[in-house]
């Protein structure tokens, strides 16, 4: 599959790492614009605009969105040609990537980081698609892990605030496991060491079971134990899942004024 890839930073170099990784994109069949060069995966081609020739299959779009109006003045007449126009950017949905770039199909995309590993999730919206677009689109995120369509906006659009930003939150909360750690008495290198260690095989194996993470941690709790201490604190009326409810609304509340430009 050709692709173009206007903008390539921390987000489209990881969909980029698992695309050559798995195979579905070659290194030679890659061209990527970027402001300034920066290290990318497979050494792909890289420039400051789009090169001459046919149309590739899918134009990869991977500016912040606040570089939409600006990324699309230069380049919207060489990507009219193109079939499709697949956007990772927070905010605008296809009818506005449509103005932007008007021609290809415009899917709108929410991928997350651990697409790098082939263990992220891609929530896409792109309702009005047809369904050969759909499937090129499914061949190419297949790879990079869970990959769910959203036909409804507000519900991709609550996807994309779990998922995106998910791995932000978790990352905070391996710092926060180890920042308790060190409250009650571990030295700082240990217990980031072990928090590490303990979230992930914790996770994996949440992920491998069949039984519910609530089942799961009712197997590490004891009755009368050291983690139902601990839980009893977590489950508090203000605790986890509060804590977790506004996160998510504080997320979805920005993703919704980005929608809006
Ligand atoms: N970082 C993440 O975890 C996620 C990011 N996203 C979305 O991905 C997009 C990119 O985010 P990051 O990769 O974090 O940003 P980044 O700043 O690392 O990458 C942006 C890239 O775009 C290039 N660029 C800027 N203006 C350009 C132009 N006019 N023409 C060509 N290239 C241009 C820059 O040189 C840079 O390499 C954003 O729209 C964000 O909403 C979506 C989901 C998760
Ligand atoms: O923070 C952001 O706006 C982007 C979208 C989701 C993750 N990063």
């Amino acid at each position: 599959m050709r692709l173009w890839m206007i903008g390539c930073g921390n987000m489209a170099s990881a969909m980029l790492r698992r695309w050559l990784e798995s195979g579905v994109v070659a290194a030679t069949d890659v061209d990527v614009v970027n402001r300034h060069d920066r290290a990318l995966p497979g050494d792909v081609r890289q420039a400051r605009t789009l090169p001459d020739g046919p149309a590739p299959d899918v134009v990869v779009l991977g500016i912040k969105p606040q570089q939409l109006d600006e990324a699309a003045a230069v380049h919207r007449e060489r990507v009219r040609a193109a079939p499709l126009l697949v956007s990772m950017l927070a905010g605008p949905d296809p009818a506005r990537l449509s103005t932007a770039f008007p021609g290809p199909v415009a899917i709108q995309t929410m991928p997350n980081l651990p697409v790098e590993l082939g263990r992220g999730v891609v929530a896409i919206h792109a309702p009005d698609a047809p369904v050969e677009a759909r499937a090129t689109v499914d061949r190419l995120m297949a790879p990079l892990g869970l990959v769910e369509w959203f036909d409804d906006a507000a519900r991709f659009a609550a996807a994309g605030a779990l998922s995106g930003c998910g791995p932000a939150f978790l990352f905070r909360f391996v710092d926060a496991l180890a920042a308790g750690g060190v409250a009650i008495g571990l030295d700082p290198a240990q217990a980031a060491a072990v928090a590490l260690a303990t979230v992930e095989g914790a996770a994996a194996m949440v992920a491998a079971s069949e039984r519910s993470p609530g089942a799961l941690a009712d197997a590490v709790a004891s009755p009368g134990g050291m983690t139902r201490a601990g839980l009893n604190v977590l489950d508090e009326a203000a605790g986890l899942v509060p804590l977790l409810e506004r996160t998510l609304a504080a997320s979805a509340k920005r993703g919704a004024e980005m929608a809006k430009g």
